[in-house]
């Protein structure tokens, strides 16, 4: 094994267990958060500075915003022939937009879907990697150390942009698997001759075709708070199913799983629905059909 330094900026949960992961396989890691409990030092700078050349840094911030401010200090910080890995939920557009910002200084640029959450420091991430071959192949040994044991868990997806392309599809899959369980734990609380949900659930966990990890982690769950009274029924997300949907569109594929779970998130976060009032309104008008009066 060759033994790599890396930098990493970002060290919350994800960021945080994937330093301890890389230092256990023998790799030299010098993290930098902006929280100073977290940091292995004080800035940026400093951190650029204590990296012999040439660099790797591993970026694993929040998209959008905070990843662009990142990008555009490492442009300013780094030299030709340093390489930056966006291991963020970045919406894949956004890397074509780093690696050319980045390129034009001769530094280089990989973006890795990184799949795993706060089980990976034990089982180790999933990686979908896009760029060029050059770069990849430079960072084969930090691959090698967050990559799950055995076969899989590790793809070099295409040209930039396919890494955070991939996994923004496995979160697409992520939302319709999640809701196709959630719906079907909500008809079975809804039969009657259904005693034991949790247990269905639990049984399916076995020999059935629908078993999965996320399968396991509703048994977690209902194990936790069997009708998880303890939450509302209220679904954040956090952009990528969004783009899925838009890609789908661009690319002219329908995708009406996806794009429903999607909805029924969206859905969730309304108290009263808009639209079922204009239901009830037209069905009254053209049917006379009773009305509820708002609360
Ligand atoms: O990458 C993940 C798991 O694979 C994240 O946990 C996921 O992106 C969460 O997304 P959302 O907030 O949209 O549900």
């Amino acid at each position: 094994m060759t033994a790599m330094e890396l930098g990493l900026i970002g060290l919350g949960k994800m960021g945080g267990n994937m330093r301890e992961r890389i230092r256990q396989a023998g790799h030299t890691v010098i993290g930098y958060d902006r929280d100073p409990e977290l940091s292995d030092v004080g800035s940026l700078t400093e951190l650029v500075g204590r990296l012999e050349g040439p660099r790797v840094i591993w970026v694993m911030v929040p998209a959008g915003g905070p990843t662009q401010s990142v990008v555009d200090e490492l442009g300013d910080l780094l030299e030709a022939g340093d390489t930056v890995v966006d291991g963020g939920n970045s919406r894949w557009t956004d890397d074509e937009k780093h690696a050319e910002e980045l390129g034009a200084q001769g530094i280089g640029f990989v973006d890795a879907g990184v799949s795993g959450g706060v089980w990976g420091l034990e089982n180790g991430y999933a990686l979908m990697v896009g760029g060029d071959k050059e770069h990849v192949d430079r960072l084969q040994p930090i691959f090698e150390a967050l990559k799950p044991e055995g076969p899989y868990g590790y793809v070099h997806a295409g040209r930039v942009g396919a890494g955070h392309f991939s996994k923004m599809v496995h979160n697409g899959i992520e939302y319709a698997m999640m809701q196709a369980y959630a719906e079907g734990w909500e008809l079975l609380q809804a039969a009657d001759s259904v005693t034991d949900v949790r247990e269905v659930f639990r049984s399916w966990q076995q020999g059935t075709v629908i078993r999965s990890w996320l399968l396991d982690l509703a048994v977690d769950a209902l194990d936790e708070d069997e009708y998880l009274e303890k939450l509302r029924g209220y679904a954040q997300d956090s952009g990528e199913g969004r783009w899925t949907v838009e890609a789908a569109i661009d690319n002219a594929v329908p995708l009406p799983a996806i794009t429903a779970s999607l909805f029924a998130r969206f859905a969730s976060r309304q108290d009263d629905s808009p639209q079922m009032k204009m239901i009830a309104a037209l069905r009254n008008q053209f049917g006379g059909h009773s009305v509820e009066s708002a609360k």
